[in-house]
């Protein structure tokens, strides 16, 4: 290990002489390892452009991304020498990211377990730093966020990009970016996604939200796919593949943003298009008063019909993925897809009930998943959609 890599790593208490504690102390450990401490709060944010054809400024960061896949390995790392950890400190290292997705996110964790050893270490590493940038401004310290936190966060960020982990957690980043082709750009996007998160409390319509959507949640799309690996024998191009993957994060954030209508609205937030509210003769007292009424009904399945269609587009590229990963992929898809059926089987009532899979229905989903990971990949894919309402 060179030494800027030994002083700069802290190792946790609750981890020692490389044993696990308790389960509790573990959770426990789980918990404060992904709240990073903020310092002070000011900032000045400006929503980017967006612009005037539908969300082209999304598919030029895939592009971008492609190109730079398709061109000499070397040229898309920063990290260019291989980052020198000693194994067991690496191994500690990824059992903590192993942990705290385990603890955080049930439903991916479980898709994890599909895949092969080197993958899943991978995905748990990501997770963690994308678990780490969406506590900034959601976890316990978030009162204390500011655009000098979020700056900070970003330096760190281009430090593990350049082989100089700050601590254990970003270590195993460092190290799945030296193994996986990952850029460094949607890792970036997302933190400007929490800058975003921060400054705009409404959405005016569904192009804001929409870039709101990829910054926090299509970016993990695009950070997936080098470790997904796409299947060689897949006839159509990476482009369309990545924009799968970002629909597939697109699809999940909005079922996330309809599941929790009701516990965001608690923090004052909205995060549905206020254009679209409108149409329904709705507006956000209606979801502050709590009250499912016809007109949230029809406004809920429209809304329910958007977040399905991203998870049709994302489907076609699921099945372009290697084959080792598309059990995992469909697995996290159809899961996450059915808290929309669980919105509907609720009556659309998400504003005073949380929609919920049942452990039963997951378990059921499982090998539904796995058949529809092994079908042939087709060549329907037609590149960039966009669904404008
Ligand atoms: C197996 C698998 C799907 C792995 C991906 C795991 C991964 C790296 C997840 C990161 C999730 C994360 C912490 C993102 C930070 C921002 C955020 C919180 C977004 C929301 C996730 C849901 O988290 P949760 O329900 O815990 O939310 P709360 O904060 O508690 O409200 C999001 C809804 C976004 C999730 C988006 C994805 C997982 C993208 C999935 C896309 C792929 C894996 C690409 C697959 C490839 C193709 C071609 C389809
Ligand atoms: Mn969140």
């Amino acid at each position: 290990m060179s030494s800027a890599f030994s002083l700069a790593v802290k190792p946790s208490v609750a981890w020692s002489n490389g044993k696990l504690l308790s389960r509790k102390s573990t959770r426990r450990a789980a918990r404060a390892e992904v709240i990073v401490a903020p310092k002070k709060r000011t900032s000045t944010h400006n929503v980017p452009e967006l612009s005037k054809q539908g969300i082209p400024h999304t598919d030029l960061h895939v592009r971008e991304i492609v190109k730079r896949q398709s061109t000499d390995k070397s040229s898309m790392f920063d990290v260019c020498q291989k980052p020198q950890f000693h194994p067991m400190f690496l191994e500690e290292a990824y059992e903590r990211c192993r942990n705290i997705c385990a603890e955080y996110a049930k439903t991916f964790y479980l898709g994890t377990l599909l895949m092969t050893e080197e993958r899943q270490k991978a995905i748990w590493a990501i997770y963690v730093w994308c678990r780490r940038t969406d506590e900034l401004v959601d976890g316990p310290n978030a009162a204390y966020m500011s655009s000098a936190v979020l700056d900070r966060w970003e330096e760190r960020l281009h430090d593990i990009f350049n082989g100089r982990p700050y601590d254990m957690l970003d270590a195993a980043l460092t190290d799945t970016i030296y193994k996986f082709p990952l850029d460094i750009k949607p890792f970036r996007d997302m933190i400007e996604g929490m800058r975003m998160d921060t400054k705009n409390f409404r959405y005016e319509n569904f192009q804001e939200l929409y870039l709101y959507c990829y910054y926090v949640a299509g970016t993990v799309g695009l950070m997936s796919v080098p470790v997904m690996g796409i299947a060689p024998e897949s006839p159509v191009s990476a482009q369309s593949i990545y924009n799968s993957a970002l629909y597939l994060g697109i699809g999940n954030q909005l079922t996330n943003i309809l599941r929790d209508v009701g516990e965001d609205s608690l923090r004052g937030r909205v995060y549905l298009p206020q254009d679209e509210l409108a149409q329904f003769g709705l507006c956000d007292r209606d979801i502050f008063s709590r009250k499912v009424n016809d007109g949230w009904r029809e406004f809920m399945k429209q809304q329910i019909t958007r977040a399905r269609f991203y998870f049709n587009q994302a489907e076609e590229g699921a099945s372009q993925l290697d084959k080792a990963s598309r059990w995992p992929v469909w697995s996290s898809l159809l899961l996450y897809r059915k808290i929309l059926d669980a919105i509907e089987e609720n009556d659309y009532d998400n504003l005073t009930k949380r929609a919920y899979v049942g452990r039963t229905k997951k378990l059921l989903t499982l090998p539904l998943a796995y058949s529809r990971a092994q079908s042939a990949t087709h060549p329907g894919l037609s590149g960039t959609r966009f669904l404008g309402f």
